[in-house]
């Protein structure tokens, strides 16, 4: 289906939280967060939320293509840690950039947030429309408890995007394969509101903050990340050495690395940035993407996988002609 990725932009906190940082109020050190996760300091908000993080790389990349918003036909936002539940995320930056003539919704897919989200704003481009924002925005910090050491390492905020536009060139999706595991979905838990309604009867107690069963997580990503590939690669008649760049979600080293090794394709093929940024679920492919188009490792001829895993349980990875 096609469409080109005419521009990338990310936005990152400015405040940086190393390991040491971490270890200073939680028992922890950076040598168990770096050589389990590969993780060595992540970006974390100060008064910002979720939208404003949106909003900045919305305006970079009108920016950069020298548009105003009103040129834009939708704005797609991938998000497990909305400002509110209304308005969405999307529809906040909607009226903040003045795009009058673009519809707007939040999608939720925890880390696969990007990938779920690029596939619906494909069906849309090639469709009906001409022009649109993905963006993958996230202020994981406050669904984090800073006390729990086991996932208050993992997680930070951010934001990244792409603007795409409809094509008649041979670039944008080649091939997908989504799945969700809903069975599984108590894997990876965050969020849940307290309802004392009147009427209510015993009330389930809310779990606001993220639980992980890291473990079963794990398994589950180096699992079903291969087979999705393997299902758009078969789909696109490509196989994996036609792949020029790998972008996975950026949860955790040793899981790309498992996940390479059990695919047979080389390390270099699956840049990581973990180190700086933690896992940023949503906002993840969409930061490594736009540093690597800035570094020209990714550009224009090449075909390109991106793969997201995480809660859900979900997974999907897409086949992209950049
Ligand atoms: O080595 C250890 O003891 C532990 C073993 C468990 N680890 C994990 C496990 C799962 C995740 C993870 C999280 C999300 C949520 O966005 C999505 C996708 C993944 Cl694969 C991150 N880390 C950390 C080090």
């Amino acid at each position: 289906e096609k469409f080109t990725i005419v521009q990338s932009a990310r936005a990152i906190p400015s405040r940086v939280v190393t390991n040491d940082d971490l270890a200073s109020f939680m028992d922890t050190s950076d040598e168990w967060i770096s050589s389990r996760t590969g993780l060595r300091q992540r970006h974390i908000v100060d008064t910002e939320d979720t939208s404003d993080l949106a909003v900045t790389v919305a305006e970079k990349l009108l920016h950069q293509a020298g548009l105003t918003a009103d040129q834009l036909d939708f704005i797609l936002v991938g998000t497990m840690s909305p400002d509110t539940l209304s308005p969405s995320v999307a529809q906040i930056v909607q009226g903040e950039i003045g795009a009058h003539n673009a519809f707007a919704w939040d999608l939720s897919a925890a880390c696969s947030g990007f990938v779920y989200t690029l596939s619906m704003a494909s069906s849309l481009l090639t469709t009906r429309y001409e022009r649109g924002l993905v963006i993958g925005a996230e202020v994981l910090s406050k669904l984090v408890n800073w006390e729990d050491r086991s996932t208050a390492v993992l997680f930070g905020d951010g934001a990244a995007g792409v603007l795409l536009e409809r094509t008649t060139a041979a670039t944008g999706l080649l091939a997908e394969s989504l799945k969700t595991f809903g069975e599984r979905s108590q894997f990876l838990t965050a969020g849940q509101q307290q309802n004392a309604n009147h009427f209510a009867g015993t009330l389930k107690t809310a779990d606001p903050y993220f639980k992980m069963d890291g473990r079963e997580v794990y398994s589950f990503a180096t699992r079903e990340v291969p087979n999705v590939l393997n299902e758009a690669l078969a789909k696109a008649d490509l196989t994996p050495d036609d792949i020029d760049v790998y972008l996975l979600h950026q949860a955790n080293g040793r899981i790309i690395s498992s996940i390479a090794k059990r695919f047979g394709q080389p390390i270099e093929k699956f840049p990581m940035n973990m180190a700086s940024y933690g896992n940023t679920s949503a906002a993840s492919i969409g930061i490594l993407l736009d540093e690597l188009r800035e570094a020209g490792t990714v550009h224009a001829g090449q075909t390109i996988a991106i793969a997201g895993f995480g809660g859900g349980l979900t997974v999907g990875a897409l086949i992209i002609k950049v």
